[in-house]
């Protein structure tokens, strides 16, 4: 037996999110218990509608839950004000969207630093310097979004989800909008963040291949995380996918 003990990053307790009211109300997430765990690359998976950005979202805080709890640390989410719960958002927690969300008129260097600047704070140099060398950009930082590819533009979504030190990532298809190449560009990068910097990441994808990088799969369908697979491989997750996506 091992006496290693998994610490979460980010749990969900019995959180129910419904969307919509009466016959068209949609349960969203119906009772999902689970933890992300610390200095892991999670990826959660399922078929279309089966709540994957819905419990992204609710884990993230973008998301309010109908019931049931989530903690990111020990901090309750569910408990916190909506202005408590903007900065905790924008102190503790990156975003990587499908669409890059770069704002057109600045650099590449200034997109990154934008949400520091937002929040009053001072860049870490060092750590910011480090940051632009893992993602590759360093030659890449005085050009506009229009003038990098679509990978070039997602890894600086990543710099700037990386840049404030947060205690976890959340990646919602950030390989959605790129070609396989790039993709398994930014997938190596999310991979190499975990490695290196001992960072949180929380992926949702459609892609088997994209599930190869990381190191718990979480199924989910119906509203459930129905099965949870460590170190998975390709055709396992290929093979359990099979199993819930009917
Ligand atoms: N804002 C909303 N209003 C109404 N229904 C919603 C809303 N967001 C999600 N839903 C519904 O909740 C369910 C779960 O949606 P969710 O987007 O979490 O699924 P998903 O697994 O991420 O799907 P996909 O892979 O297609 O992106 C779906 O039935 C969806 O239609």
């Amino acid at each position: 037996m091992s006496s290693h003990v998994e610490v979460a990053a980010v749990r969900a307790v019995a959180v129910t999110k419904r969307f919509g009211v009466g016959p068209a109300m949609v349960t969203a997430l119906d009772g999902v218990t689970v933890a992300v765990p610390a200095g892991r690359f999670t990826v959660v998976m399922g078929a279309s509608g089966s709540g994957k950005s819905t419990l992204l979202h609710c884990l993230a805080g973008l998301d309010r839950v109908d019931s049931g709890v989530v903690y990111l640390g020990d901090v309750d989410l569910t408990g916190l004000s909506e202005r408590a719960l903007t900065r905790l958002r924008r102190d503790r927690v990156g975003f990587v969207f499908q669409s890059f969300n770069l704002l057109p008129t600045l650099t590449a260097g200034e997109n990154l630093l934008l949400p520091l600047r937002i929040a009053g704070r001072v860049p870490d140099r060092a750590w910011t310097d480090r940051v632009v060398d893992v993602v590759g950009l360093r030659d890449r930082l005085a050009h506009r979004p229009a003038e990098l590819s679509g990978g070039q533009q997602q890894r600086v979504a990543v710099a700037r989800a990386l840049v404030a030190r947060p205690a976890v990532v959340f990646a919602d298809e950030p390989t959605g909008n790129l070609d396989s190449r790039a993709a398994a560009d930014v997938l190596a990068l999310l991979r190499r963040c975990v490695d290196e910097f001992g960072q949180t990441v929380v992926m949702v994808t459609h892609d088997p291949v994209a599930a190869g990088y990381a190191d718990r799969v979480l199924l989910v369908a119906d509203g459930r995380v129905v099965d949870e697979v460590d170190a998975p491989s390709v055709a396992m997750i290929h093979r359990r996918l099979g199993g819930v996506s009917s």
